[in-house]
């Protein structure tokens, strides 16, 4: 049955996604990526669709930007579509200097600020963190794909313009290695439904300054990024 964010029938989705948070870019990831990549819903202008890889189902949709956002989608996806592995394939800031614009990041864990620590239970401070198959898939077929990859713990942010100072001096301090706004939610819900997660970055601009992607490349910053999502679901 169609859900209210995504009109899909069951069965329109594989058991395996990949997350980009820009419809535009999960339309890239389809034409360039996938074999036979049907439109499989459009709600919202949150474009889906799925394919083969090799001839094994896959499946890519936005997530839209956020944790709030992000959790609907992987829920329903999970819940009414029956899917199992979501690794999400976004943009992120560089923290630290040797984490470089046009690198990749691998969040093997993802602090956060989100509301999301609302929902902890008994005083324990949950850990945001991918499955260990993912990560370890992950980090095994890192030396395969072209381009600088990275392994180490992001911060999941609820505010893209933050009104506090020094914060990100504190998360470099602590080998925070990027900044974006989705992974912890998506960790989260992996914990909580038991379904196998992992978070994937770009990096697009940096905390230190310096160039940075316009929106076209954002949208379309995607080859190691993706090359290294499917090696690892494969
Ligand atoms: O490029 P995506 O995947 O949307 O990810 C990053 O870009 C958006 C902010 O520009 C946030 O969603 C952030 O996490
Ligand atoms: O969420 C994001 C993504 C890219 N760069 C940032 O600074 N924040």
């Amino acid at each position: 049955m169609p859900t209210a964010h995504i009109s899909a029938e069951p069965g329109d989705f594989a058991p395996d996604v990949l997350l980009p948070g820009d419809p535009r870019r999960a339309q890239l990831i389809a034409e360039t990526y996938l074999t036979g990549a049907r439109l499989v819903t459009d709600v919202r202008g949150i474009l889906g669709y799925t394919g083969t890889v090799d001839g094994r189902p896959l499946s890519v949709i936005a997530s839209g930007m956020g944790i709030p956002s992000l959790s609907i989608y992987v829920t329903e996806l999970v819940r009414e579509y029956g899917v199992r592995r979501v690794v999400r394939v976004g943009t992120v800031g560089g923290i630290p200097a040797e984490v470089a614009v046009g690198d990749v990041v691998i969040a093997s864990s993802a602090h956060t600020d989100s509301g999301l620590r609302s929902l902890e239970e008994h005083g324990i401070a949950l850990s945001h963190a991918p499955s260990p198959q993912l990560l370890a898939r992950a980090m095994s077929a890192a030396s395969v794909v072209d381009g600088q990859v990275h392994v180490g713990p992001v911060f999941s942010t609820d505010f893209f313009y933050s009104p506090r100072t020094g914060f990100i001096e504190y998360l470099r301090g602590l080998g925070t290695l990027a900044v974006e706004m989705e992974a912890a939610g998506l960790y989260a819900i992996g914990l909580r439904e038991r379904v196998q997660t992992l978070t994937i970055g770009t990096v697009a601009d940096h905390t230190l300054g310096g160039p940075s992607m316009s929106a076209t490349e954002r949208e379309r910053a995607v080859g190691t990024m993706v090359e290294l999502a499917l090696a690892t679901l494969a």
